[in-house]
C-alpha cells in the first residue's frame, strides 16, 4: 500500500518578487503568489486529493497560500495547524537584501554558498537588531536558544525534523491524508530526510513556488517516488530560476 504525502511551497511572495532575502519575515503573496495557490487547488482538486490535516508555517505567505488551496478543494473545514517549526530558513543578516545585489558585491559563489550550502549559516543578525524575531509576539513563547539569529539547512532539518517526527509523521502512519505548505528551504529540509538526500546532492535542489510535490510513501513511509502535479517542464523551469534568483 502508498500512502501519499503532499508538499507546496507558498505562493510567489512580495519579497520573491523583489528578489530579497526573506526567512522569517512576514511579507504576504502577490498577486501572481494568489493566482499560483489558486492553480494549486485546482490541481490537487483535479487529482481527488482528500486531505485529512494539513501543517503550515506562522508565516502569512504559507498560511494564505493554504488557505486558498484548501477554499478550491472545498475542505477548508479540515483541521490546521501552524507551528514555527515549518518556517522558512532564518536568513540571519541577510533578510532584506536583494540577491542579485548581494551577489554583486560578495559573488556568485559566497552567496551560492549562504542559499545552498547543508552547514554554513548566513552571518548573524544581532539580538537588538528590531528584525529579531524575539520582538515579534507570535514568537513570545520561545527560549532564546529557539529563536534564529540564522540558520543553515543542517539548523533548519534540526528544527523541523523532529517535529515531523513527533507531530506529522504519525498522522501519515495512522492514514491520513497529509498537506504541508511550507517554504522554499524548510521544504528542502524535509525532502532531504525523507529521500536520505545528501549534504552534496540538497545543493542542487530548488523548490519552485505554489506547485504541489506529491510523495508516494512505503509502508515504513518511505518514498516510493516524487513528483510535481502539473506540467513538468513548467515545474523545471521554475525551478530553474530559482537558482538563479542569488546570480549577479
Ligand atoms: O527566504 C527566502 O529568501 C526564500 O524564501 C528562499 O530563498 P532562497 O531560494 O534564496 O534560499
Amino acid at each position: 500500500m502508498s500512502t501519499k504525502l503532499v508538499l507546496v511551497r507558498h505562493g510567489q511572495s512580495v519579497w520573491n518578487k523583489e528578489n530579497r532575502f526573506t526567512g522569517w519575515k512576514d511579507v504576504d503573496l502577490t498577486d501572481q503568489g494568489r493566482e499560483e495557490a489558486r492553480k494549486a487547488g485546482v490541481l490537487l482538486k483535479e487529482a481527488g486529493f482528500e486531505f485529512d490535516v494539513a501543517y503550515t508555517s506562522v508565516l502569512k505567505r504559507a498560511i494564505r497560500t493554504l488557505w486558498t488551496i484548501l477554499d478550491n478543494m472545498d475542505q477548508m473545514w479540515i483541521p490546521v495547524i501552524r507551528d514555527y517549526r515549518l518556517n522558512e530558513r532564518h536568513y540571519g543578516a541577510l533578510q532584506g537584501l536583494n540577491k542579485a545585489e548581494t551577489a554583486e558585491k560578495y559573488g556568485d559563489e559566497q552567496v551560492l554558498i549562504w542559499r545552498r550550502s547543508y552547514d554554513t549559516p548566513p552571518p548573524k543578525m544581532d539580538r537588538d537588531d528590531e528584525r529579531y524575531a524575539g520582538n515579534f509576539r507570535v514568537y513570545k513563547g520561545l527560549t532564546e536558544q529557539e529563536i534564529p539569529l540564522s540558520e543553515s539547512l543542517k539548523d533548519t532539518v534540526e528544527r523541523f525534523v523532529p517535529y515531523f517526527e513527533s507531530d506529522i509523521k504519525p498522522q501519515i502512519a495512522a492514514g491520513k491524508q497529509v498537506l504541508i505548505c511550507a517554504h522554499g528551504n524548510s521544504l528542502r529540509a524535509l525532502v532531504k530526510y525523507l529521500g536520505d538526500i545528501s549534504d552534496e546532492e540538497i545543493l542542487k535542489l530548488n523548490i519552485p513556488t505554489g506547485i504541489p510535490m506529491v510523495y508516494e510513501l512505503d509502508d515504513n513511509l518511505k518514498p516510493i517516488k516524487n513528483y510535481y502535479l502539473g506540467d513538468a517542464e513548467e515545474a523545471a523551469k521554475a525551478a530553474e530560476a530559482v537558482a538563479n534568483q542569488g546570480k549577479a
